[in-house]
């Protein structure tokens, strides 16, 4: 299969699941990700601030920044790549181009990704045997991930069945480090 199809698969099946079927996958994965000290010990966190029918990441960058935690959200640049700035609380985004929420605040850069001890990634699939992740295409998180030292931990979020045992690769990516599946976190 290749990635177009994939990727129409996963998002018709996304489309599938009914609104109790969603929150009661967000609340596992959040429940998960706040359960791991390498979530809840990261000083600066990458997260980004779902959409659609992506599992809801609102209550997780909530919560992470009510412990204190330094959420830094991306901000889609015209040549897709990511730049950041932080999450500063419920009124500190605005809508941005593709349906997107954006943050506010101070822009900080395309690097400033080097600097979150651990780096959250939307993905509509992810290879179990290799890590690699399905995006949506713009290679946004591709150049992320290859922006990261190779100990730095990244965390896809994804619904169940979302795991596969193939995903089609190119050469040009970049393979996150675990999953958080509404069962629980997955070291790849
Ligand atoms: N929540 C979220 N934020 C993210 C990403 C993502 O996948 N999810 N990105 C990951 O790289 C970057 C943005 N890249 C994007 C690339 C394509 C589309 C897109 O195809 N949008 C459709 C509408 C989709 C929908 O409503 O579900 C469109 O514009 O037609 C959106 C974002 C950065 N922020
Ligand atoms: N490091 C990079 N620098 C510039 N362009 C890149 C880089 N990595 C990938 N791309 C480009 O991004 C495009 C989309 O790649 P791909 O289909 O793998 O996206 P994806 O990983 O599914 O999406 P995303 O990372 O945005 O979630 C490709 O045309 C590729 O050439």
């Amino acid at each position: 299969m290749d990635k177009p199809e994939l990727r129409r698969r996963v998002l018709t099946a996304r489309l599938e699941l009914s609104d109790p079927e969603r929150r009661e996958a967000a609340r596992g994965i959040r429940e998960g990700l706040l359960a791991d000290p390498r979530v809840t010990m990261a000083g600066t966190v990458a997260c980004y601030w779902s959409m659609g029918s992506e599992p809801a990441t609102q209550g997780l960058v909530y919560a992470l920044w009510k412990h204190g935690a330094t959420v830094i959200l991306p901000v889609l640049r015209p040549d897709s790549d990511l730049d950041w700035a932080a999450y500063e609380g419920p009124d500190s985004l605005r809508p941005g181009p593709r349906g997107l929420m954006e943050p506010t605040d101070a822009r900080l850069g395309v690097d400033a990704v080097r600097r979150a001890a651990l780096v959250l990634v939307p993905a509509l699939a992810v290879s179990r045997a290799t890590g690699v992740r399905l995006g949506r295409g713009g290679g946004s998180y591709d150049r992320v991930l290859a922006r990261l030292g190779p100990n730095a931990p990244s965390i896809a979020l994804l619904y169940d069945g979302e795991l596969l045992d193939e995903v089609p690769a190119e050469p040009h990516d970049r393979p996150v480090s675990m999953v958080a599946t509404p069962g629980g976190l997955v070291t790849l």
